[in-house]
């Protein structure tokens, strides 16, 4: 499931230059796989360098390196608020590298590590939501499988209403274990495939509102900057001043 035609130096690059933005004091959102571990690191770093801050990790996962390079955690009922969130994508829609169209709108699609619940939540309790990407993950419209967290008794009827609406609902498989992927939450991950996702916005609400249900991976007007590593610097598109 998880791919990205990226390369590390691109993800490096977006996710240091986000980390870069976190001011002394803040609570910092921490993302999830590979790009965000690129910021997790980059913040150790200037944690050792004497920078204070607080994060709150979306994963098992960024709990993980989080610990190891040193940033302090907290859980989210533990803090008064979350400054800034920094978060990768499998598929960031609405925004491109040449700026042809303009960024008015963004959808994004994570998911691809399955920590897109916990991610959603801390993501959009930030006052700020940094996206940090590839130019390989930039599309004009949703193309990639949509993840869609279930509680493991919902996992045939959304798998039916996912198909009323279209989409071909594909029980995500484990690799180094038999059977499905088990959520951080404990939960299964269908992969819903559609031929053409005409208004996300209205796919998300009716996944949302669809019991069993427990978090889709459609991110819709969340993010407020995006940060695109390329290979000699970092395009970034700032989106949260082209709603305004
Ligand atoms: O569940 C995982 C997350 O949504 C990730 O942020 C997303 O899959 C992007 O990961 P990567 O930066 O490794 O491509």
């Amino acid at each position: 499931m998880k791919q990205s035609g990226g390369s590390e130096d691109q993800k490096r690059r977006a996710g240091e230059r986000a980390a870069a933005r976190v001011d002394d004091g803040a609570v910092v959102g921490l993302g999830t796989g590979s790009t965000a571990a690129h910021a997790i690191r980059e913040l150790g770093e200037r944690v050792d360098a004497g920078l204070d801050v607080v994060g709150v990790p979306t994963s098992f996962a960024s709990r993980e390196l989080a610990r190891e390079v040193g940033v302090p955690l907290a859980d989210l009922d533990a803090v008064d608020g979350v400054d800034v969130a920094i978060d990768g994508a499998d598929q960031v829609v609405g925004v491109h590298s040449d700026d042809e169209t303009g960024a008015a709108s963004s959808v994004l699609v994570k998911g691809g590590g399955a920590a897109h619940a916990r991610e959603k939540l801390v993501d959009a309790a930030a006052d700020a939501f940094h996206v940090v990407a590839d130019p390989s993950k930039l599309a004009a419209s949703v193309s990639v499988p949509v993840p869609v967290e279930v509680l493991p008794a919902a996992r045939t009827v959304v798998a039916d209403a996912v198909r009323d609406r279209g989409g071909d609902p594909s029980l995500r498989r484990a690799d180094r274990k038999d059977g499905p992927v088990v959520t951080d939450n404990g939960n299964l991950v269908l992969d819903c495939t559609f031929d053409a996702v005409d208004d996300p916005r209205a796919l998300a609400t009716a996944l949302s509102t669809t019991p069993g249900v427990v978090e889709h991976g459609l991110f819709v007007d969340l993010a407020d900057t995006v940060h695109v590593g390329t290979d000699d610097g970092v395009d970034v598109h700032d989106l949260a001043s082209e709603r305004s």
